[in-house]
């Protein structure tokens, strides 16, 4: 597919830029990232500064925003044995009464959501205008439908003639959540609340990119009542993950990560035979008919390519569009793509951030450059930006074949790959050509089409026709190598408890002798 021309640089279409915002303005608005202390364990805050310093760096300029601690063994030991304390207690609450904490604290994170957003910001480097609605929203929403939902975990009963058994639902104990680094606040919330929900604690461990939010959805659970021990936050890299995964008392460990960390903590996991849920890495793909709402279509695999610049796990990065209206969207694409507004993501009008790390650019444009050299075209974006931070711009590549690395393997950054297909069956085929299956996307007016495609995509979740909304009352997750178990909806509540079966027995007992 040809390029159809380079765009011109999205830096130089920048509202922020245009409105004359400085970088001396900017820094006005900024708050004091510096937490009170790195570990939030049993109600409140704990420092140990023994642990290595880890630095929390605000992506759009590259400074120095905090400074955390890696969570010594004892704080790690602190937090584990409050948990274990505080659990016990916990489930043996009347459902309701926990649901209520968990509603008041949702109803806590939305009364804060702009303070809340601009830390995410601060922490990740996503626009505001991005924080304001996706992030502390979205945990908000998933504490108050499990809040909702706690009061309404119930068994089955099974009828034998006579003699008839029961279910009851039971907390596993202590879970541990582990976070990657794209969504923390959301990320924290969407695993503590079906945990909690159910009567279990929670030991969490954020990225080490972004340990910032997590301590504030700890604080705010507490101030809504949640009793001490039953959300604690730790600091700390993957030995720290390790620490959490393989102690004795840990009954279950929840992890949002790239397929690689999810092999060594489901293995780690698998030793002692707890239950795990593994939110991992893909490569989804987005197949695009040549029927489907030209418009939505574009809008689509932009949301599913560059929002978050790119670092959604879902993100639909192989897009497939049938080779009648190839020519069509790409251009209407690059178009569009050329209006995105870079700057200081802290403005709010502002809708395109930097990469979170300079690690993770780098890890873009080392798959930009391999791209290239094995014969890609770069129809928009494609190099780093001469700025302070980790910045690139939404990049397009074109005349692609399956077989590129950049087409294979998830790049984490905003990078979409656009392919075409002649029919249903090859598109179908080529989509699940792939190791990972966390997500999909299909954009048609057939109906028929639509659901025969979603129900073929060999993926966990499957948009038709809209990309990458998920509410609360929704299960997600991963199929093939993008994980295991599914977050949000009943389902999650399910993957926090486990059945105990009781058999009754109505009648005189039968033996051999
Ligand atoms: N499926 C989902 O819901 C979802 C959501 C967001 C991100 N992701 C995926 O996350 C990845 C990006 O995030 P990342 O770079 O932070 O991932 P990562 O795998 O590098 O790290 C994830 C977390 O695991 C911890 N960790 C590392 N080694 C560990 C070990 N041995 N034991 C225990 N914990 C360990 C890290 O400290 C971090 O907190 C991408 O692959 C992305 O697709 C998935
Ligand atoms: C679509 C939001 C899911 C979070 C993954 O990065």
């Amino acid at each position: 597919m040809s390029a159809g021309g380079q765009p011109p640089d999205p830096r130089s279409i920048s509202k922020a830029e245009k409105t004359g915002t400085t970088p001396a303005e900017t820094e006005m608005t900024r708050p004091d990232a510096q937490p009170t202390a790195s570990h939030f364990i049993d109600g409140a805050y704990v420092e140990d500064t023994g642990g290595d310093a880890i630095p929390v760096i605000y992506p759009a300029t590259g400074e120095t925003v905090a400074t955390v601690h890696a969570a010594t063994p004892a704080v790690v030991e602190r937090a584990l044995a409050s948990a274990v304390r505080a659990q016990v207690e916990w489930a043996a609450m009347a459902p309701v009464a926990r649901g209520r904490i968990l509603r008041r604290a949702a109803d806590l994170i939305r009364a804060r959501n702009r303070e809340l957003s601009v830390l995410e910001t601060l922490d990740t480097g996503k626009p505001l205008q991005e924080t304001l609605v996706a992030d502390a929203m979205s945990g908000a929403d998933a504490l108050e439908y499990f809040g909702g939902l706690a009061a309404d975990v119930t068994g089955a009963t099974m009828q034998f003639g006579g003699d008839w058994a029961y279910t009851i639902r039971k907390p596993l104990g202590v879970c541990v959540g582990i976070g990657a680094w794209n969504y923390p606040t959301q990320i924290a919330c969407w695993k503590a609340a079906p945990a909690l929900a159910t009567g279990n604690a929670m030991v969490f461990k954020p990225s080490e990119t972004t340990p910032l939010c997590a301590l504030k959805v700890a604080e705010i659970l507490h101030e809504a009542g949640l009793p001490a021990g039953l959300f604690n936050v730790v600091q700390g890299r993957g030995p720290v993950g390790a620490a959490l995964t393989t102690d004795a008392r840990v009954a279950k460990v929840s992890l949002t990560g790239s397929v690689p960390t999810g092999r060594k903590v489901a293995a780690a996991a698998a030793g002692a035979m707890k239950h795990v849920t593994m939110e991992l890495g893909g490569k989804s793909p987005i197949l695009i008919f040549e029927d489907a709402d030209m418009d939505d279509a574009v809008s689509g695999a932009i949301n599913g390519n560059f929002y978050s610049s790119g670092q959604v796990c879902s993100n639909g990065t192989r897009v497939f569009v049938h080779e009648s209206i190839a020519a069509d969207f790409l251009a209407r694409l690059t178009e569009r793509v050329a209006t995105a507004t870079l700057g200081d993501p802290l403005d709010e009008a502002v809708n395109f951030g930097p990469m979170t790390t300079e690690a993770q650019l780098d890890i873009v444009l080392g798959h930009i450059a391999r791209a290239r050299a094995e014969g890609a075209t770069v129809a928009a974006g494609g190099s780093r930006l001469d700025r302070p931070g980790f910045w690139i711009g939404p990049t397009i590549l074109t005349d692609l074949t399956d077989d590129m690395a950049c087409v294979r393997e998830e790049i984490f950054g905003p990078v979409m790959s656009v392919l075409t297909f002649r029919d249903e069956a090859e598109a179908l085929a080529r989509a699940n050509a792939t190791d990972f299956g966390l997500s999909a996307g299909v954009f048609t007016r057939d109906l028929a089409r639509a659901h025969r495609i979603a129900a073929a995509l060999e993926a966990g979740t499957i948009w038709i026709n809209q990309y990458n909304l998920t509410p609360a009352g929704m299960p997600f997750g991963g199929s093939k190598a993008s994980g295991i178990g599914r977050e949000n909806a009943r389902m999650a509540m399910d993957h926090f408890t486990e059945a105990q079966t009781i058999y009754v027995g109505m009648g005189p007992v039968d033996s051999a002798y």
